[in-house]
C-alpha cells in the first residue's frame, strides 16, 4: 500500500479560503500535525512517498487535488483555482515514478481531485465549485474504458465533494446533511453523521478509518459499527478548508 504526501509550504498560512472565515494558521503546529498524519498512515502499513515540495504554492500540502487515480491510470487534474495550477507538475512526476499511466484534464476543463469520490467502479464528481462540466466529461471519457461509471453531483455548499461526503469500506456514503446538496444521489446507502468533520474518512484498510479528532460523536458511531478509528489533529489544515482526505493520494493498485 503506497500513498503520496506533500510537505507543507512555508507559505501555508496564505492558502485559499472560500466558504469559511480566514483565521491565523500556526505554521509550526501545521508541520507537527502533518508529520503525525504521515506517521499514522505509516503505522497502518502505508509506505508514503513525498511529492517534491512546492514552496511557492501555499495549498500544495493538499496533494489529493492534483490527480485522480483509477486502476493503472493517473489523471492529472487542472485545478479550478489558478493559484494551484503549478502544483501538478511535480505531482505528475511522482505518480509516473510509481508506474502509473498518465492522462490530463485539458482546458477548458477544470477538475480538483478533492471533488472525486470513488467506490468500486462508481466515481461521483462534484460539479459547481472547482470542477466544471467539461472536466467531468473528460474524466468520464478517460475512465469509462476502464469500467468506471462517472456520476456528476451538484455541489454548492462546500469547497469539494469530499468536503461533504466520503465512503466507508462497505460503500456507505457518509455526510453531514446540512452541507450535502442532494443526499438522494446515494439513496439508502447515505448515512448522516452528526459533525461536519465526521464526513471525512481516509480508509486505511477494510476495518480501519483515519479521521480528524474534531468529530468525537461520529467516531463513536463508526466504532459501534466495528471500525477501528485512528484520529489525528489537523486543526491548522481545517482553517484552510482542508480535511484528512486532502493530505494524501492513496495508490491502491501499487505499480512498479
Ligand atoms: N481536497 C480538499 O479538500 N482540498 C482542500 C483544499 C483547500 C485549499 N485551501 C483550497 O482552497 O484549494
Amino acid at each position: 500500500m503506497h500513498a503520496l504526501v506533500r510537505r507543507p509550504s512555508p507559505r501555508l498560512a496564505d492558502g485559499l479560503v472560500t466558504h469559511i472565515e480566514r483565521s491565523p494558521v500556526d505554521i509550526d503546529l501545521a508541520h507537527e500535525q502533518w508529520e503525525a498524519y504521515v506517521a499514522a498512515m505509516r503505522s497502518a502499513g502505508w509506505t508514503t512517498h513525498e511529492v517534491d515540495p512546492a514552496d511557492d504554492c501555499p495549498d500544495s500540502v493538499f496533494v489529493e487535488d492534483t490527480m485522480v487515480v483509477f486502476g493503472d491510470l493517473a489523471v492529472i487534474s487542472r485545478p479550478g483555482a489558478l493559484e494551484r495550477r503549478p502544483e501538478i507538475t511535480a505531482a505528475e512526476e511522482a505518480v509516473r515514478a510509481r508506474g502509473y499511466r498518465i492522462a490530463h484534464i485539458e482546458a477548458p476543463g477544470t477538475l480538483d481531485g478533492g471533488d472525486v469520490l470513488k467506490h468500486g467502479d462508481t466515481v461521483w464528481v462534484g460539479e459547481g465549485g472547482r470542477t466544471n462540466a467539461e472536466g467531468i466529461a473528460q474524466l468520464r471519457a478517460l475512465l469509462g474504458p476502464l469500467g468506471a461509471v462517472v456520476v456528476a453531483v451538484p455541489l454548492t455548499k462546500v469547497l469539494h465533494l469530499k468536503s461533504a461526503v466520503t465512503a466507508l469500506p462497505d460503500g456507505t456514503v457518509i455526510g453531514h446533511e446540512p452541507l450535502v446538496d442532494d443526499p438522494s444521489v446515494w439513496g439508502a446507502r447515505f448515512l448522516p453523521v452528526p459533525e461536519e468533520p465526521g464526513s471525512h474518512v481516509v480508509v486505511l484498510d477494510d476495518r480501519t478509518l483515519l479521521m480528524a479528532d474534531s468529530a468525537p460523536s461520529t467516531r463513536a458511531m463508526f466504532e459501534e459499527r466495528g471500525y477501528t478509528v485512528v484520529a489525528v489533529d489537523i486543526s491548522e489544515f481545517e482553517k484552510l478548508e482542508g480535511c484528512v482526505t486532502c493530505l494524501s493520494v492513496r495508490l491502491r493498485t501499487a505499480q512498479g
